[in-house]
């Protein structure tokens, strides 16, 4: 079973998947994780944001493993003399600024893309176009938005930031990402801007019960 949740920056994404996982007691697989470990990697790197070429030859050489819990994924660089974790460095603001670029190449969009069909289900998939272009067979999709205005208020409160600032960034990020970010035809649309966590994960469970 595949199930696969998308949605705008910062809509709840990988909080309600991971909810949804562990009630479900699988994996859930954060796509975007993916995108940010390649961008850090590029930005450490000085490689252009543009250049799919020099970042698929920087990702060739470059052992990355995505570990997809239910808790929350992590990704590692394997390289043998110097193992390090990236999870926390794909989370920066330099990365936020910079991802929607690398993402718009459609080599790099393969690369990614390849990674995460080789993985084994069941599990929850969550990103932009999980249930659009990566996983259209999934049993149940659905696609979460809120207000920038929400989104950007739960973003400092786990990261420091100016409301304005962050939300701004928010809307530069969803522009940057649009050609991605659409719902399914048979997604369903959950508008969480009134919503607490555990309704949004309650209401994705009843869909993917009715979908069963
Ligand atoms: N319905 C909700 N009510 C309150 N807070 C929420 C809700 N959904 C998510 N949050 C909080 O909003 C913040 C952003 O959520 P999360 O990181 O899951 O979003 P995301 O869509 O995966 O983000 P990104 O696109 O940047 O990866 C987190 O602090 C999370 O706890
Ligand atoms: N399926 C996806 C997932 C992500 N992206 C790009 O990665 C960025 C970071 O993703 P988050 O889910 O961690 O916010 C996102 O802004 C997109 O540029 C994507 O294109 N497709």
């Amino acid at each position: 079973m595949i199930v696969t949740i998308d949605g705008v920056a910062a809509s709840g994404k990988s909080s309600v998947a991971s909810g949804v996982a562990s009630a479900l007691s699988i994996p859930y697989v954060s796509s975007g994780l993916l995108y940010r470990a390649a961008t850090l990697l590029a930005l450490e790197a000085g490689t252009s944001l543009s250049d799919a070429p020099a970042l698929l030859s920087l990702l060739g050489a470059a052992p990355l493993r995505l570990e997809p819990l239910a808790g929350g994924n992590r990704i590692y660089l394997d390289t043998p003399d110097c193992p390090r974790e990236l999870t926390a460095d794909a989370h920066t603001s330099a990365v936020d600024a910079g991802v929607s670029a690398l993402a718009q190449l459609p080599q790099l969009r393969e690369w990614v893309n390849a990674r995460l069909r080789a993985l084994t289900p069941p599990f929850v998939a969550e990103g932009r176009d999980m249930g659009t272009a990566v996983f259209p067979q999934a049993r149940a999709k659905f696609f979460l938005v809120a207000s920038p205005r929400v989104r950007a208020l739960r973003r400092v409160k786990e990261r420091v930031g100016d409301v304005e600032a962050v939300e701004q960034a928010l809307i530069a990020r969803d522009e940057q990402d649009q050609l991605q970010s659409h719902p399914a035809a048979d997604a369903q649309i959950i508008d969480t801007s009134d919503l607490d966590l555990a309704g949004v994960i309650a209401a994705v469970m009843a869909g993917v019960q009715e979908r069963a």
